[in-house]
Order: structure tokens, then sequence, then C-alpha cells
């Protein structure tokens, strides 16, 4: 069983939000749809769901058409970020509810549905809260109430929109894991929004990250983090270390910068961006090197520095604090890149071709790094 997206784009007016998604989730997986704030993920989901509509592409179950088919028809769960129950009803009707509205020809009966609760209630741990009204529940405990009442139909597909958004850290941190190992109990397919990182890389058996209605990178968690796939893709996770280099014979070159621990490229010779995080970059001192250390700030754990080459060129940098008690202000350091990604072009572009030389000085002379 498959689902499968193909060439999926929607307009609203002149706006085209989603620009032509290609996707195949298989059987019993859990992919996080990750992306910033307005990227097109809602508007994904909800055309999955059967509560809206392409202008433009397939979208298939198992091979047949879901397109020509109701929400109710698809037979899928829904969890939204404000937990939609309903607060006249008691937790286990609240569960049950997707099976009482069933045709009379699929329902089953009083003894089955109150079965089906039962097991659930247990199954997501929430057994004591069978008689409570949702009022008397706290946020995380409506949020797998609510998860209990998508369940409860046996949905082919769980689609789950930043169902644990409005919670705080902690309540999260639990929920994530919680979930987790739900899906790995029950094995429905789970496609969930977020634009949590966190949560999409300790959840997720894949991440798709998406980017202006687009897909940016497909990816399991690790994949994605190691090898971000675009410009776009390695700021959004934090590679926001942005620094032209030049490509030599595969080698990443840059005057200050010890480089060597980064592995060869096959991409041609020529200006290149290197992306870098900044837990990646290690000061070490050096009094003939370029670069010097003009500020050093604790916050706790860390210590954000900054080092700078005399020629506009500003590097930002984390070190553990412990790891960074020989860093004084003044210093000479050399800059060692632990990891990076390098992508063709000039420091700004978001463009992959080539850029320039004279743009590579131009974006040092005015300070960008
Ligand atoms: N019914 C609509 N009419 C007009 N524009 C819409 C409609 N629904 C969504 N949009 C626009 O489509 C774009 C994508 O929205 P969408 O909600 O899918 O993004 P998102 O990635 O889920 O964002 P968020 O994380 O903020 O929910 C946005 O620019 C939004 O304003």
């Amino acid at each position: 069983m498959t689902l499968s997206l193909s060439h999926i784009t929607r307009r609203f007016g002149k706006t085209e939000v989603l620009r032509g998604i290609d996707l195949e989730i298989d059987k019993g997986e859990l992919i996080a749809l990750l992306g910033p704030s307005g990227s097109g993920k809602t508007s994904l989901l909800r055309i999955i769901a059967g509560l809206d509509w392409p202008d433009a592409g397939t979208l298939a179950f198992d091979g047949q058409d879901w397109l020509s088919r109701s929400a109710a028809e698809r037979k899928i769960g829904l969890v939204f970020q404000h937990y939609a129950l309903f607060p006249h009803m008691k937790v286990r009707d609240n569960i049950a509810f997707g099976l009482n509205v069933l045709p009379r020809a699929e329902r089953p009966g009083k003894g089955a549905v109150a079965e089906t609760v039962d097991r659930l209630l247990s199954f997501l741990q929430i057994a004591p809260l069978g008689d409570r009204y949702p009022a008397e529940l706290s946020g995380g405990q409506r949020q797998r109430v609510a998860l209990g009442r998508a369940m409860a139909i046996q949905p082919r597909v769980l689609l789950l929109d930043e169902p644990f958004g409005a919670l705080d850290a902690q309540v999260r941190r639990d929920l994530r894991r919680w979930l987790r190992g739900v899906h790995d109990s029950a094995g429905i397919t789970t496609i969930f929004v977020t634009h949590d990182q966190e949560e999409a890389f300790e959840l997720a058996d894949r991440v798709v990250v998406m980017n202006e209605g687009r897909i940016e990178q497909t990816g399991r968690p690790d994949q994605i983090y190691d090898h971000p796939a675009t410009p776009f893709v390695a700021r959004f996770l934090g590679l926001n270390v942005e620094l032209p280099v030049t490509l030599n014979a595969g080698r990443i070159e840059a005057h200050g910068l010890d480089l060597s621990a980064l592995p060869r490229r096959a991409m041609p010779d020529g200006p290149a961006t290197l992306f870098l995080r900044p837990a990646d970059i290690l000061p070490l001192p050096d009094p003939n090197a370029p670069f010097r250390l003009t500020e050093i700030a604790s916050t706790g754990a860390l210590l954000r520095i900054v080092a700078e080459d005399g020629t506009g060129c500003r590097i930002e940098a984390e070190v553990p604090r412990r790891a960074g008690t020989r860093l004084e202000t003044g210093m000479n350091v050399l800059l060692r890149a632990e990891a990076g990604q390098v992508f063709p072009g000039s420091a700004q572009g978001r463009a992959t071709a080539p850029a320039a030389a004279s743009d590579i000085t131009h974006a040092l002379k005015e300070n960008r790094p």
C-alpha cells in the first residue's frame, strides 16, 4: 500500500501555494512535513484529508484515485492543534463519536463500540479519564483523547496538524515519545505537520522539508541533518554561517580557515558557499592565524564567540564552555570547520549558479560573512 501524490498544485487567487508536489508514502511510515509558516504544509494535508482539492495533480491510495472520494470514504483520522473535542460529551463518548455516526450498515453494535473505546483508552494510557469531560483535562490529555477519537474508526491514514503546537515544551516532549510508541504499536501510516525541527527529527521515519509550496528535500532525519540538499534546507536547519570559499580539484579552500576535515566534493572548480553550524567551528589559538577573537560571551553551557579577520569577514561560533577556557578576546585563532555543506555560487545567492569572484570579494567587503 502506498499513498501516492503526483504533481499536486493548488492556487488561491494568484498565489500558488502548492507547486507540483510529488511524494510516495509507504504503509506504516511516520512522515513529518516540516517547513516554515506559509510553506504549504496544511494546504497539502487538507488535500490528502479530502477537505480541499488541488487544481492539478493526482492523489492515489493503493492505486485507487482518492480525489474522486469524499473525506469519509477515504477513512482518514484527523487531529488538529486546537482540540476539537465535544465539550458536552465525556471522553469515552468523544472517542466513540466517529463510530456512532457511521451509516447504520457499517456501525458496530453498542457493545462493540464500548469494547473499542475501552481498548483505546487503555492503549493510549488514558484509562482513568474515560468518564471526564474535556474541560476536566489538561491540554496534553485532550490531545491524547483527540488521537483516540481519530484512531477509533481504524483509519487508513492518520493526519496530524501541529497536534502539540499549543502545549508547553515539556508536555510536547512527553507526547512526542508517547506518539512514537503509539505509532510503533499500531503501525498506522501517519503524516505529521510541524514547523519544529526537533519534533520532526525525533518523531519521523522520513522528513519532508517544504518551502514556498515545493518539496526541498525528503529523507531520513540523519540524512537531512547531515546533508542538507539546498541552501534553503541548510539555513533552515541552522547552518547559518555562510562563507565564500573556492573549490579547487574538489577541495574547499578559504583564507584563514582550516577546512581539511571536510571531504572533497565532486564539483567544478570555482567560487562556492560553505554553510556551517556555529557549533561545528572550532577556534584554535594560533598567533599566525588571520582571525582575531573580538567577542566572547557565555550563555551558560556555551561560549558564543566572534572572530574577525580585519578585512570585514566576521564569523560567529559556539564552543562548549569547558572546551573554551583557553580563549581570550584579542587572541589570534585558526578556525577549523568540523562539518559543513558546500553549494556552488555566491554567499548571498540562493541559486546554485556559480558566482563571479568579484561577488565574493564584495560580500567580504560589505561585512557579510
Ligand atoms: N483558503 C485560502 N485562501 C487563500 N490563501 C490561502 C488559503 N489557505 C492557505 N492560504 C495561503 O497558502 C499559503 C500556505 O498556507 P499553509 O497554511 O498551507 O502553510 P503552512 O506551511 O501550513 O503554514 P503554518 O505553519 O503557518 O500553518 C499561505 O500563504 C496561506 O496564506
